[in-house]
């Protein structure tokens, strides 16, 4: 093994230009860690495991993965445990949230940080498997003295990334020994396990996430078609595409042979844009046919053999009678899965008494779907809808509850109804409920239970019978847990609890934003249409004001938009307008940049769809623009995942 002092100058020299041995991958994490982390290989820094707290947070968030992996994790440390390897699992962030390895060397393990909750994240780490991994979104194999930190250059890691059914990354897979012979061709081997497993985990992760819809498997060649596909994909019923494997990914893009594209653009087109098939056809394609007739044709000529999976319920879509929503509740969705199995559900309990609690960020639409869910009634009646966090405290029990003549000082002569009693034969929407003092509670408990108000200083109470409709963007339960709010209420509110997605994992995304564009076209009787980079641009937005944000932003660029033609340089700010984004920083060494513009920030890819659109989406003017050639944009574009390392 290399001495700490000589891999110290090693790296050095490569960060000041110098020429290396070592693999692409490796040098550009060097590079990354010196330019963009501003780690210094002379300090080094043991592994870091993060406290308990952190890592229960971690877990629960990886829980579901987890769990649906187990089999194939399990596989996979019995093929390697004879070797010495440990198996890790990381999330999205590089932290440890499953570790299978020999109690024997616990110690050991836990000092080179090969254990649960180490954070292998590459800004922390520097250059190791997980984190090269999370960067890249490629399976890395990082040996020994490939490592940029001094004290895990004994170690050897190998990694692949695993994609969420939206082509986000969300794991990494990694296998490490803490020794292993010196020649790095001897992890060839371990790559392909690793990589293998991550393909296995994401086909069990689509098909156990997609269960109304149809799953279709692709390979080259028949064998292990229906284990162990090189792609894979879930369509609705309409024959859209609502979730892909990471193979799925490649082979839709390069059945149309398009390069700047990400995942989640492909997300909601129809498969006969890729494929030769109709949707009826998938039946076809089920288990049992013979090689020669389950061949399907992609659009670029290429052939696959597919194999389908028919849904376990019916399938959503127009394709199958899908459930008739009532006209108010049937405009809040546009065909997102997730959406309309809630709208479906809600739709169902509208009707009745029971209390509903809407869960959702800021801006997702809480109040749109209590208006909704009201409208939707038979007779509606009166509809009041209060934001407990916006009525000072000590106003809020008469604002709600109202008060008897001469309650109290400064109260009017002939007393108030509150608005409790106003909402009588309608809805109540008591918006932020969690924010509604402890001794209010008791008596909003009341008026569910007991079906009566009592007003301030009134003697006797009086009956009402309303829909309540709380909501809430905080968790309840963990206000509970907290002493802040009662569990006897909470138990009343949350039998029937729906919560919104945020806008960035909404499938029917452009729908809706035309929908929108529909009704400012309505109201300001222009007829504004978004520019092809405008719509690239927001399609790339995070969105964390969800509906209202993108409500708001479209308002805006209608209004600042030269006739009706909306441009990305409409857009707000945030949302990427062309030349918004910081400069790139200088490289420390002179090398081509190793990452792409904006990989400091959570929204690299955001940026870099942006630089696209500024460019008129010309990806050979984009490379020009910053300095690498074609190939490292559409490599860029490809991998398709927000940067996070
Ligand atoms: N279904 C929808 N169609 C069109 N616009 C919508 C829809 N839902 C919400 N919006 C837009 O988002 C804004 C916020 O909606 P709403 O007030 O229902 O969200 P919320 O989740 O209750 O927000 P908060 O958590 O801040 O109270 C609306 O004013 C409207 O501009």
């Amino acid at each position: 093994m290399v001495s700490a002092l000589s891999h110290i100058r090693e790296i050095e020299r490569v960060a000041m230009g110098g020429a290396s041995g070592r693999d692409m991958p490796v040098v550009q994490s060097w590079l990354r860690c010196v330019n963009d982390y501003r780690l210094d290989p002379a300090q080094a820094q043991e592994a870091y495991i993060v406290p308990q707290t952190k890592l229960r947070e971690h877990r629960e968030q990886a829980e579901e993965l987890i769990r649906i992996g187990r089999s194939g994790l399990e596989t996979l440390f019995n093929q390697v445990a004879e070797q010495k390897y440990v198996l890790l699992l990381s999330d999205a962030r590089g932290v440890t949230v499953e570790f299978m390895g020999d109690p024997t060397f616990d110690n050991q393990l836990r000092k080179a940080g090969l254990y649960l909750g180490s954070e292998w994240s590459e800004n922390r780490a520097g250059t190791c498997a997980v984190g090269a991994c999370i960067v890249s979104g490629k399976p890395v194999v990082i040996h020994q003295d490939d490592h940029f930190d001094s004290s895990h250059i004994g170690l050897t890691c190998t990694a692949a990334p695993i994609y969420d059914t939206l082509g986000d990354l969300t794991a990494v897979l990694d296998i490490s020994q803490l020794r292993s012979p010196t020649a790095k061709a001897s992890q060839q081997l371990a790559l392909h396990l690793v990589a293998a497993t991550a393909r296995r985990i994401e086909l069990a992760n689509l098909i156990s996430r997609t269960r109304n819809d149809w799953v279709l498997r692709l390979s080259r060649l028949p064998d292990f078609l229906d284990v162990d596909p090189d792609a894979a994909l879930s369509l609705d019923g309409t024959g859209r595409v609502t979730g892909i494997t990471h193979g799925g990914f490649n082979a839709l893009a390069r059945a149309m042979n398009l390069t700047a594209f990400t995942a989640r653009e492909l997300i909601g087109e129809r498969i006969d844009r890729f494929f030769e098939i109709d949707i009826n056809d998938l039946p076809r394609y089920m288990r049992g046919g013979a090689d020669r007739e389950r061949v399907l044709r992609a659009r670029d000529g290429s052939a696959f053999f597919a194999s389908s999976i028919a849904p376990v319920v019916a399938p959503r879509g127009p394709a199958t009678a899908r459930p008739r929503l009532p006209g108010a509740l049937s405009t809040l969705s546009f065909g997102d899965p997730r959406m309309e199995a809630m709208l479906a559900r809600v739709s169902r309990l509208a009707g009745l008494d029971i209390p509903i609690l809407i869960h959702g960020e800021t801006g997702t639409g809480k109040e749109y779907l209590a208006r909704a869910i009201h409208e939707s009634r038979e007779r509606p009646g009166p509809f009041v809808a209060v934001n407990c966090a916006a009525i000072p405290e000590h106003l809020i029990e008469s604002e709600l509850f109202g008060y008897a003549p001469g309650a109290f000082t400064g109260a009017a002569p002939r007393g108030k109804t509150g608005l409790i009693e106003a909402a009588a034969g309608g809805t109540l929407f008591l918006d932020e409920i969690g924010d509604m003092p402890l001794s209010l509670q008791s008596r909003l408990l009341r008026v569910l239970s007991e079906g009566e108000v009592q007003p301030v200083g009134a003697l006797k109470t009086r009956p009402v019978r309303l829909k309540l409709i709380s909501a809430s963007h905080r968790d309840l339960g963990r206000l509970v847990a907290e002493g802040r709010f009662r569990e006897d209420l909470y138990y009343r509110l949350n039998a029937a609890t729906f919560t919104l997605p945020p806008l960035r994992e909404r499938l029917d995304f452009d729908a809706l934003t035309e929908r929108m564009l529909a009704r400012i076209a309505a109201e300001t009787g222009g007829s504004p249409r978004l520019s092809p980079g405008a719509r690239m641009a927001l399609r790339a937005h995070h969105w964390p004001g969800n509906l209202r944000e993108l409500h708001n932003a479209l308002k805006v660029a209608a209004a600042l938009a030269d006739g009706d033609r909306i441009d990305a340089e409409a857009l707000p700010e945030q949302i990427g307008r062309p030349g918004a984004r910081q400069p790139l920083r200088p490289a420390l060494a002179p090398m081509p940049p190793a990452t792409p513009p904006g990989s400091t920030d959570a929204a690299g890819e955001g940026d870099l769809l942006q630089e696209l659109a500024a460019c008129g989406g010309n990806v050979s003017a984009l490379a020009r623009r910053l300095g690498v050639n074609r190939s490292t944009v559409h490599r860029w574009l490809k991998r398709g995942t927000p940067r996070t390392g």
